[in-house]
């Protein structure tokens, strides 16, 4: 069988500081992408909502409008920044996510674009699952009072390396969708986040290492710095588990940079070790990537 991965790859994931102007997120996010470039990543991450504060009172103040694509520097100043950063950096760039506005729905959606080095638009991931809990005296937030929910799978194909999964923060509580990416050959799942001081706690990091296991492939987080000003303060802690389910980089709750080297062998020996991928028993349950799925390549 073909390498997941085809050759190595240096992933960076960008823990941003965002604050309330946009222009200058997206001229931290361009200093941080040419930092992690210069140091030989080639496939960079930024975080959710990395343009703006994440709240539902903030998303219709920031949305873009990202349809018909392309969209004018105009309609999108961030679709614009983003694929002029890729092509100058010339790296692949997961632009974690954006408040996207919809003219022909009148929805918004929380949305994340990816380029590649040639700064060309590779896929438009809306997040599917909203965040929506309730913990009595802790948090309680409601994305869906503002945003709609995306319909599909992304998987984004990088030539020279292999497939890779993007999905949006909470999207990671349903190993339904990793699941799905892992059994179309991706070899790392991608999901910028901004968890909090009480869910990040609980289960960011399990989250990531459980969704790794399942698969035995790479899961990178990557959240936007900790800021104890803003109204909501993200958790931090971007990191790259490997598909053994070991943390391979990871940041505390500062802005910075995690750094890693991922390889294919890596991904083939887990499997050859504990072969999950040939012991699956599709005779006493369904493979949820083998029914009727919306996914897009
Ligand atoms: N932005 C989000 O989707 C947050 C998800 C989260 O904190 C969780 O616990 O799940």
């Amino acid at each position: 069988m073909a390498k997941l991965l085809k050759r190595p790859l240096k992933l960076a994931l960008i823990q941003l500081s965002t604050g309330p102007d946009k222009s200058a997120n997206l001229a931290r996010a361009r200093s941080k992408v040419l930092e992690a470039t210069s140091k030989g990543a080639t496939l960079c991450v930024l975080p959710e909502c990395f343009n703006s504060p994440y709240g539902t009172k903030h998303f219709p103040n920031y949305a873009e409008t990202l349809l018909p694509s392309p969209p004018t520097k105009e309609q999108s100043p961030s679709f614009h920044a983003l694929s002029e950063l890729a092509k100058e950096a010339k790296a692949y760039l997961v632009g974690g996510s954006i408040p996207e506005y919809w003219e022909e729905t009148k929805k918004y959606y929380n949305t994340s674009l990816t380029f590649d080095p040639n700064g060309k638009l590779l896929a438009t991931h809306r997040k599917v699952h909203l965040f929506d809990i309730d913990i009595p005296g802790k948090i309680s937030f409601h994305e869906s009072e503002v945003l709609s929910p995306g319909n599909k799978v992304t998987i984004v194909d990088l030539p020279e390396y292999g497939k890779i999964a993007i999905a949006i923060c909470y999207d990671i509580r349903f190993p339904e969708l990793a699941m799905i990416a892992a059994r179309k050959d991706c070899f790392l799942l991608l999901y910028p986040g901004a968890f909090n001081l009480t869910t990040g706690e609980m289960h960011w990091e399990l989250l990531a290492r459980g969704r790794a296991i399942d698969n035995e492939i790479y899961v990178g987080l990557c959240s936007p710095a900790r800021d104890m000003s803003a109204d909501y303060n993200a958790w931090g802690h971007s990191l790259l588990v490997n598909p053994n389910a070991s943390i391979q980089s990871e940041l505390d709750e500062k802005e910075g940079i995690a750094y890693a080297d991922l390889d294919g062998d890596t991904i083939e020996e887990t499997r050859k070790g504990i072969p999950i991928y040939t012991q699956r028993r599709f005779d006493v349950y369904p493979d949820v990537s083998a029914g009727k799925v919306k996914y897009e390549e």
